[in-house]
């Protein structure tokens, strides 16, 4: 398979997307300016914080997707995430096929192809689950080179504690008690994925990534050597999205838009590439526990308030997200609870 990190002068065909939809021009828009929080004021209880965690839960609704900055992780963990990150992408291709995806897995370098027609994304990846430790493919993780293996581990584990403090605020968001946020996410299950978006000659022909929306709690992402490219589709129009260079962008996923039945959205977005730089994100995913029913909060259900999705087990979920082809939306609206109108009759 062509690689895209050597890029011939024409596109190899399986990357062409004939039918891409268009960035948004700037007069048809005002600039996706993400609403950015002090991530210390909003998790520090006490503090007057209430202005703050309003706006947070308003910005949830209408657009899935915030910035924190503050959050406490060192500019050292993140220099060091850089720089390890790079120095993996550089490995020779060799190297890294002893990373490779293995046939019907998903943790690993490379582009999982999950049907025939798709295309393929102009991005090299690593994805894999870090928390809980049995899931983690050991052998896989014990392969990393030690330094970003280590800078990892101390990166997963900050952003851990962050994860978990956001999700309890977005849950008592909604009206839910910390106790059934817990119930549903603490020592839930988390997974990363490491990108490389290489350079592309025609950037236009192209996509780094497939449009979706995470199937997760939350995630968090960090645009590494800070290299714009993320997009968002607010209003039926594909933005890009600008960020403050020491923040985090936050994305409610799926998982949250049903929890919270539908009172928060999750943002669709996708990745674009450019001709002259390279661009590093690593995303970090926080789930339910892989044992644990997802569903509306059971507190959250009423006869006014009728579940609008229906309940799966978390394990059942990811397997069912994984055998479907990356397709906006598409994955949510399955989980949608249908109602059949007397009209249908
Ligand atoms: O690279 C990015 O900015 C976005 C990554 C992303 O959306 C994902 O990994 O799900
Ligand atoms: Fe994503």
């Amino acid at each position: 398979m062509a690689s895209p990190s050597q890029p011939e002068i024409a596109i190899p065909e399986m990357f062409i997307r004939p039918e891409l939809e268009p960035t948004a021009i700037q007069s048809d828009h005002e600039a996706a300016a993400i609403p950015i929080f002090d991530l210390k004021t909003l998790l520090c209880a006490g503090n007057d914080n209430t202005t703050q965690l309003h706006e947070l839960y308003d910005t949830c609704k209408e657009w899935g997707i915030f910035q924190v900055r503050n959050h406490g992780v060192s500019p050292q963990v993140l220099e060091n995430l850089q720089v390890e990150m790079e120095k993996f992408f550089n490995l020779s291709k060799e190297e890294k096929s002893k990373y490779q995806v293995e046939e019907g897995d998903f943790q690993g370098y490379g582009n999982v192809k999950r049907s025939k027609d798709e295309k393929v994304d102009w991005g090299e990846r690593f994805f894999m689950v870090i928390n809980p430790l049995e899931r983690r493919k050991a052998d896989l993780f014990e392969k990393l080179p030690l330094l970003l293996r280590e800078t990892l581990e101390t990166y997963f584990a900050e952003l851990r504690k962050i994860g978990m403090g956001l999700l309890r605020i977005l849950g008592e968001g909604v009206g839910m008690e910390i106790e059934e946020v817990d119930h549903i996410f603490d020592n839930g299950m988390q997974t990363t994925r490491m990108t490389y978006y290489p350079p592309c000659p025609n950037p236009e022909l192209v996509l780094g990534l497939t449009p979706h929306s995470d199937s997760t709690g939350i995630t968090i992402l960090h645009q590494v050597n800070a290299i714009e490219g993320l997009q968002i589709k607010k209003h039926g129009l594909w933005l890009p999205v600008s960020f403050h260079p020491n923040a985090f962008l936050v994305l409610v996923g799926d998982i949250f838009q049903i929890v919270s039945n539908g009172v928060y959205n999750s943002m669709e977005h996708r990745v674009v590439v450019n001709k002259e730089k390279g661009r590093l994100s690593i995303a970090m995913f926080m789930n339910p526990k892989y044992e644990a029913e997802i569903g509306p909060a059971k507190s959250l259900i009423s006869e006014e308030n009728p579940p609008l999705f229906r309940r799966m087990v978390m394990e059942d979920f990811v397997k069912d997200y994984f055998s479907r082809k990356l397709n906006g939306k598409a994955h949510l609206d399955n989980m949608r609870i249908k109602t059949t109108s007397p009209d249908d009759h």
